[in-house]
């Protein structure tokens, strides 16, 4: 116990501004971004001259700022174009509104969405709670001409910043309507341009050549940051969020390093991990933060990382996951791919679903080995004589884990008794 007045306070205070090492933060500085921001201006410079505004498909890897420098940018323009406006006469000024829509809070059960649920959930952004339009029941060309009428009661310059527009599924059509809704006469009044984000390659390599012709007009590619990067983004948000004493060159060198190493040059990454080693020290009581402390940073959100993972898959293969789990628990694995589907029955039957085919939950478990978390073994005694496959867990999957993920998803973990399924 601290010798502090409350229980809820530490002995000392690393963490000083903690909102800058929040997710949601947008820095009012952007380092190391010089080339790929200058490039990425181009798209907003005509909005500032009063001219229409362009669209443009941002890409690369997760945590390399894509976001962020939207934001900031977004942010800037909005500022610079308040105190323009203040020299300009009435009927000149010009007026900017954003429309930020994540398409990921529009998918559906099978993990993609629609053009039609995004304008559902454009229109929607206009509407009181009483007003809003369901997910279904219109006819598509009523959802966009409400869309429409929307763009044009609001005037002005609209940006339509579609956030992991990978998303969107197959339907991709509202990536050249919106682009194309003035020329096609749907827009009077309303200028709209439309600022896709992706951080999935493939999604910018099928884009029909139809879409790529309206929507990237520009493209901005964000590469991955470098060791020394991430060490000057670590350092910047060190600055503003911890204490002086609370870190040294070694604690950004060793966070930036990290985080290069680990996941794939992530802004995102570093930071968090600068988040939780300051976290760790602080419960201790020491400054400045040392190796150890961001060593065992870097365990924790490796561990959170994979629950996550988990969380995000479907009921199939969280059942392959609870059934390998029970199995590893109880000295079974490595096990053969009919000893997890009776197991895989079992689970699946406890939360009241229809078990898949042993074929069928095949194609599941050989998803599991790709991503890495199920390791296959084949054995091959020659013609006649029998091959078979054996599974278990990688060395970085744990039953907790696969546990923690079912917690997470509120679902109750019953045991099974993998004797009874053999
Ligand atoms: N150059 C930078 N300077 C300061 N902070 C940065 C920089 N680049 C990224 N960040 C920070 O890193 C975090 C992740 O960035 P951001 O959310 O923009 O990534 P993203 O490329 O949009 O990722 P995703 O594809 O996963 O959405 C944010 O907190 C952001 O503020």
């Amino acid at each position: 116990m601290t010798t502090s007045e409350s229980i809820f306070e530490d002995e000392v205070e690393l963490i000083e501004n903690a909102e800058v090492l929040e997710e949601d933060y947008t820095p009012d500085e952007f380092v190391c971004r010089d080339e790929v921001l200058e490039d990425y201006l181009d798209v907003y410079k005509p909005i500032y001259k009063g001219r229409p505004p362009e669209n443009a498909f941002l890409y690369g890897d997760t945590g390399v700022g894509k976001t962020a420098a939207t934001k900031y940018l977004l942010n800037n323009l909005e500022r610079d174009l308040t105190s323009k406006n203040e020299s300009l006469p009435k009927d000149e000024q010009r007026e900017l509104n954003v429309i930020w829509v994540n398409c990921e809070n529009f998918t559906k059960t099978d993990d993609t969405t629609s053009s039609y649920q995004i304008a559902i959930g454009i229109v929607n952004k206009f509407r009181e709670p009483g007003d809003k339009l369901s997910n279904t029941g219109y006819a598509p060309r009523d959802v966009y001409s409400m869309m429409y009428e929307e763009f044009d009661a609001l005037g002005g310059t609209i940006l339509v910043i579609l956030d992991e527009v990978e998303k969107i599924g197959s339907d991709q059509t509202i990536l050249y309507d919106i682009p194309r809704a003035r020329d096609s006469g749907y827009l009077t009044e309303a200028r709209v341009g439309v600022i896709g984000i992706s951080n999935d390659y493939e999604f910018r390599k099928n884009l029909s050549p139809k879409i790529k012709d309206s929507l990237c007009e520009t493209e901005v590619y964000f590469p991955q940051y470098t060791s020394p990067e991430l060490q000057e983004i670590v350092r910047t948000r060190a600055e503003k969020a911890l204490s002086s004493g609370a870190y040294d060159t070694n604690t950004i060198a060793r966070c930036g390093a990290k985080a290069y190493q680990n996941a794939r040059g992530s802004a995102r990454r570093a930071i968090r991990l600068l988040k939780k080693s300051a976290e760790i020290a602080e419960k201790e009581g020491v400054e400045p933060i040392s190796d150890d402390h961001i060593d065992r940073a870097h365990e924790k959100l490796q561990y959170d990382n994979l629950v996550q993972k988990f969380t995000d898959q479907d009921n199939q293969k969280l059942y392959i996951l609870k059934a390998v789990a029970h199995l590893t628990e109880q000295g079974k694995t490595p096990a053969r791919t009919s000893t997890i589907h009776g197991v895989y029955e079992a689970v699946a039957y406890h939360y009241g679903d229809k078990p898949l085919t042993q074929r069928g939950m095949f194609n599941h478990l050989s998803k599991l080995v790709m991503f890495g978390w199920i390791n296959t073994y084949e054995h091959n005694k020659g013609r006649g004589t029998g091959q078979w496959n054996e599974h278990e867990f990688s060395d970085d999957v744990k039953p907790d884990k696969v546990q923690e993920a079912f917690t997470h998803l509120g679902r109750e973990w019953l045991a099974v008794d993998v004797t009874d399924c053999e």
